[in-house]
């Protein structure tokens, strides 16, 4: 296992440092079913959260706590909560970094129908190999978005995202139809024009049409495969050996050989931020045979 992926040993047992993958797109884009798709396809939906490799975390639960005037505004669909000021940055910030140190974090939920956290229904969020970070800003803060290893931006089209954002809106956040398209047309969409759509231009994968795009999905699925086998040592990272035949004696890593040498060459490594780059063959992996 490579330093950069290891924070500390204890009792023997590497903590390892999470793959962090932004999720953003606008709002009903389909973000939340692209996680859960990615979840389900893993296998970490019908098992219990602290045994998950893969974890979800939405910025919700990074909401500004509101003020009896901002909640009153709230609830008649007068407040932005599509504003980056809506959230709390700071917050936001050292929970991730809180993650990345594979520490176990609680988090409230968040309460559509009151408008606010929810802290009677705390989310747990146990040490993951990977977590997904999912919400409309999640690349707006500079400070946030140089923390993902991998970003996505669901890209759904406005009139499909509205026609979707209309029934849940009503049907789970409690709301109605007047107000919907009140706050869509005075915040949703300017606010999404203005913050959410040029952060697409950071994304590593854009992913049009949202969790109907399969072979996308299916892709990055791969891709969360690949890492989780090289990180528990399936994947394809033993060594290769090369055999030099050292006949006459001859001047190699500052001393004179002769006779067989074994060369350990440290195989292809998929580890992020190493992504498609070999190793070098180190003086210490130029080993004799016994
Ligand atoms: N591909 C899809 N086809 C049909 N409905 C979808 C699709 N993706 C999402 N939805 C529905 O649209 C609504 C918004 O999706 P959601 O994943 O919650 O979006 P976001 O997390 O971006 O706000 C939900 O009611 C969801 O069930
Ligand atoms: O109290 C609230 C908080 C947020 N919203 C709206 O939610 C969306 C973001 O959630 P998505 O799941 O990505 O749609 C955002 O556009 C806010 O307008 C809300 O209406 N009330």
């Amino acid at each position: 296992m490579d330093a950069e992926n290891t924070l500390s040993v204890t009792n023997g047992d590497a903590v390892k440092k999470p793959f962090l993958i932004g999720v953003a797109g606008g709002t009903a884009s389909g973000k939340s079913t692209v996680c859960k798709k990615i979840m389900k396809e893993l296998g970490q939906t019908d098992m219990d959260h602290t045994q998950r490799q893969v974890v979800t975390i939405s910025q919700d639960s990074f909401y500004r706590e509101l003020t009896a005037t901002e909640k009153a505004k709230a609830f008649q669909g007068l407040y932005n909560f599509d504003h980056p000021d809506a959230f709390d940055e700071q917050l936001m910030y050292e929970t991730l970094q809180a993650v990345l140190k594979g520490n176990k974090v609680e988090i409230p939920s968040y309460d559509y129908r009151t408008n606010s956290l929810d802290y009677e229904n705390k989310l747990t969020i146990y040490p993951a190999d990977v977590v997904l970070f999912e919400g409309i800003l999640v690349f707006y803060f500079p400070k946030i978005r140089d923390l993902f290893h991998m970003k996505l931006f669901v890209d759904t089209d406005s009139d499909t995202r509205l026609a979707r954002r209309v029934p849940r809106d009503i049907n789970e956040r409690g709301r109605d139809l007047d107000a919907v398209l009140t706050q869509y047309m005075t915040f949703v969409k300017p606010a999404f024009e203005e913050f959410c759509s040029p952060t697409k231009k950071f994304a590593d994968v854009i992913i049009p049409r949202g969790a109907d795009n399969t072979v996308a999905i299916d892709l990055i699925v791969q891709h969360i495969r690949d890492f989780l086998n090289n990180r528990s040592g399936h994947g394809s990272t033993s060594n290769i050996q090369v055999f030099m035949n050292l006949e006459p004696e001859t001047q190699l890593g500052g001393k004179r050989r002769r006779g067989i040498l074994r060369v350990n060459i440290p195989a292809l490594n998929i580890q992020p931020n190493n992504a498609g780059k070999p190793n070098t063959p180190t003086r210490e992996s130029l080993t004799r045979p016994h």
